[in-house]
């Protein structure tokens, strides 16, 4: 069938972590060899394409259509967004020429929640893939970003009559994702949570972490964001000796206001998250490394300036937050290739002190932000989520290891090795003293960037 023929003739991809990174236009070919582009996703190698639902936040409808095989060109497409009022009205107006592709608006009912969750449901006549990634569906987002996504297997059709709760993982990734589908309450999904149920998803060794906008009390409240990476971190990894010299590494896109300092929420509730190691109560302070573009590294980069376009730190944000600028390092990523491909991708993780070993790795659409992640209210007794938000978490009982190796060589990708691909260089290299923090909405005029331009936003 389709996976074998897949396996077949690309036996180039990775199938133990399936984490895999865009193609980067430009790049030598190894460090392009195990990545993919969209129309790769898309191809028939695949599988035979019947219908898909495009989860994201922004989307150039045309664009995407060219993206699939013109065989698949006109199957049907739902995307799902969280527009409003005139730029739903845009965006429903992108998708006039193509009667194929329908609109489900997600609902966004809390102030400054985003429709951030980007996914690939892919109904094949052989059977059913998922797709949970970190690019936009613009041409931008596939060209010269570091982006990275995780692909499933091949879920293939449970016998007819099977009970709902057959192909389930043992992470019970079909669970968690009909729940998280369940979230929006859109009659639009209904067949799309029936087609799931149909279907084998057993051989998923990753745990969903997902965000959905509410305030929730109770054991709600361990459902989505940091507390639902805690309970993960709390059931499935286990403490380790000398944890408090393993460090805690975030990388993301963007960040939004986390108070006047760090205990504010930071290193309170998200520290506690992400320092969670089985059910150990210790609660150490580890090193916390965070990895966000310098102004040098952005001016530096293969877009120049724009790619800060995609890199939305406001000057409003940043100037109520300088002691957060301590934590940050540098984007460099020699070993994928790509320290010149700005990152979009999302990645958290909790490292041994030699920067050999990983205790969990998390890629997700969750930037650093409260309205991503979650913040507690009312005393601690109830947690509120502002936006959509989606991630896969691996942690290595689920592999049947006790950490997971770090590939130091991530490309060429070869099948033969067991280390997980982190695709930034470590150790993190911290900012120099006069490095800065990009900052979407401020002018840099002194030094042209990689295409002789400066920065001036309107
Ligand atoms: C306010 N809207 C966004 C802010 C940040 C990002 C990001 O991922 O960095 C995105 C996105 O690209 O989905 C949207």
């Amino acid at each position: 069938e389709s996976e074998d023929f897949f396996e077949s003739c690309t036996p180039r991809l990775d199938d133990t972590y399936r984490f895999y990174l865009n193609k980067v236009t430009g790049l030598d070919r190894e460090y392009n060899s195990g990545a993919l582009h969209i129309r790769d996703l898309l191809s028939p190698l695949f599988g035979t394409l019947k219908e898909s639902v495009q989860f994201n936040y922004c989307f150039d409808i045309a664009w995407m259509v060219k993206q699939f095989p013109p065989e698949f060109r006109d199957r049907p497409v739902l995307i799902i967004h969280g527009d409003k009022r005139e730029a739903k009205a845009r965006l429903l107006q992108q998708a006039q020429p193509f009667p194929h592709v329908r609109f489900c608006q997600a609902k966004l009912d809390i102030a400054f929640g985003t429709h951030h969750t980007k996914m690939m449901l892919l109904w094949y006549e052989e059977g059913f893939r998922v797709i949970i990634l970190t690019s936009n569906l613009i041409r931008a987002d596939w060209y010269q970003k570091t982006q990275g996504m995780w692909m499933s297997p091949l879920f293939p059709r449970l016998p007819e009559g099977s009970r709902p709760s057959a192909g389930e993982s043992p992470t019970f990734f079909k669970r968690d994702l009909l729940e998280y589908l369940a979230s929006y309450r859109a009659p639009e999904l209904e067949e799309w949570i029936q087609r799931i149920k149909e279907h084998d998803l057993s051989e998923t060794r990753v745990y969903l972490v997902a965000s959905t906008p509410g305030r929730y009390v109770g054991p709600d409240m361990e459902r989505w964001g940091h507390l639902r990476l805690r309970k993960l971190l709390h059931e499935h990894t286990n403490p380790i000796p000398g944890e408090e010299r393993w460090p805690v590494i975030g990388q993301f896109s963007s960040i939004g206001s986390m108070g006047a300092d760090k205990t504010k929420w930071l290193a309170g509730e998200f520290q506690r998250t992400l320092t969670t190691l089985g059910k150990s109560s210790l609660h150490p302070s580890p090193p916390i490394h965070l990895l966000y573009p310098s102004v040098e590294d952005v001016r530096l980069s293969l877009e120049g300036f724009p790619a800060g376009g995609s890199l939305p730190y406001s000057i409003q944000t940043a100037q109520k937050q300088l002691w957060l600028h301590s934590y940050f390092h540098r984007w460099k990523a020699d070993r994928s290739g790509r320290s010149h491909a700005m990152p979009h991708i999302k990645t958290y993780m909790r490292v041994s002190p030699d920067f050999t070993q990983l205790a969990w790795f998390l890629i997700t659409s969750a930037n650093l932000s409260k309205a991503a992640w979650g913040a507690l209210e009312k005393n601690n007794s109830q947690v509120m989520v502002r936006s959509y938000e989606l991630g896969v978490l691996y942690v290595p009982s689920a592999f049947d290891m006790k950490t997971f190796p770090i590939d130091e060589t991530p490309f060429p990708v070869s099948s033969s090795t067991s280390g997980f691909p982190v695709p930034f260089d470590l150790p993190p290299t911290s900012y120099s003293p006069k490095d800065q923090p990009w900052i979407w909405n401020i002018s840099y005029s002194q030094e042209p960037d990689t295409h002789g331009n400066i920065w001036v936003p309107s």
